[in-house]
């Protein structure tokens, strides 16, 4: 947990949960400053990986470079951390773990606008089925911190980030800080 006075919220969820688009519009409906870190650009941004694979599309994350990147940011608080897997973030860093999910043929339709590869698709789809994230997410922080969401509508979105803007004000309430 940091010691700033904003707190430190992961969104979480298989690619195409809607992590960006919640953590986006948390950060802007907010009533205090939340930074928006959408790990897989920092990731590229930086160059903080091992590897591409072309097949996959995807990266080879150099884990060490990228929390060396992250700590001094997360530091300070008042950031929503967005990645598709969380336990990687050490136990102390989230004060709320968000973990999305979404009802998988809804996923798959998402995923295949973004031109996955067939087999990308389909390794996140079961990953979706089996509730992955959220076991890594169970496995890696105390139970009371994880949140679970559902992301399938806008009228989901809109009541997720109230739920969160309502989270973010008796956090700051509970310390002490004005909200
Ligand atoms: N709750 C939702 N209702 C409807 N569409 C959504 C919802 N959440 C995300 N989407 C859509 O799904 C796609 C993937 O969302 P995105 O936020 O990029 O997911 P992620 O960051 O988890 O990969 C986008 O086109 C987005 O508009």
């Amino acid at each position: 947990m940091t010691t700033a006075q904003l707190p430190v919220i992961v969104i979480t969820g298989t690619p195409g949960t809607g992590k960006s688009t919640h953590a986006q519009l948390l950060a802007n409906e907010s009533p205090i400053p939340l930074r928006h870190i959408n790990v897989g650009h920092v990731v590229k941004e930086k160059g903080l990986y091992e590897d591409y694979d072309e097949e996959w599309q995807s990266y080879t994350v150099d884990e060490d470079k990228l929390l060396d990147e992250l700590e001094p940011i997360v530091a300070q608080g008042g950031v929503i951390l967005d990645w598709h897997t969380c336990e990687i973030f050490p136990e102390r860093w989230p004060d709320l773990v968000v973990v999305l999910q979404c009802e998988h043929s809804q996923l798959w339709d998402r995923l295949e606008k973004r031109s996955y590869p067939l087999k990308k698709i389909q390794e996140n789809n079961e990953a979706e089925i089996m509730q992955v994230v959220l076991e890594e997410a169970r496995a890696s922080y105390p139970a009371e911190i994880v949140v679970v969401l559902k992301s399938e509508s806008t009228e989901d979105l809109e009541a997720n980030v109230t739920r969160l803007v309502e989270w973010v004000k008796s956090w700051r309430q509970e310390r002490g800080f004005e909200s």
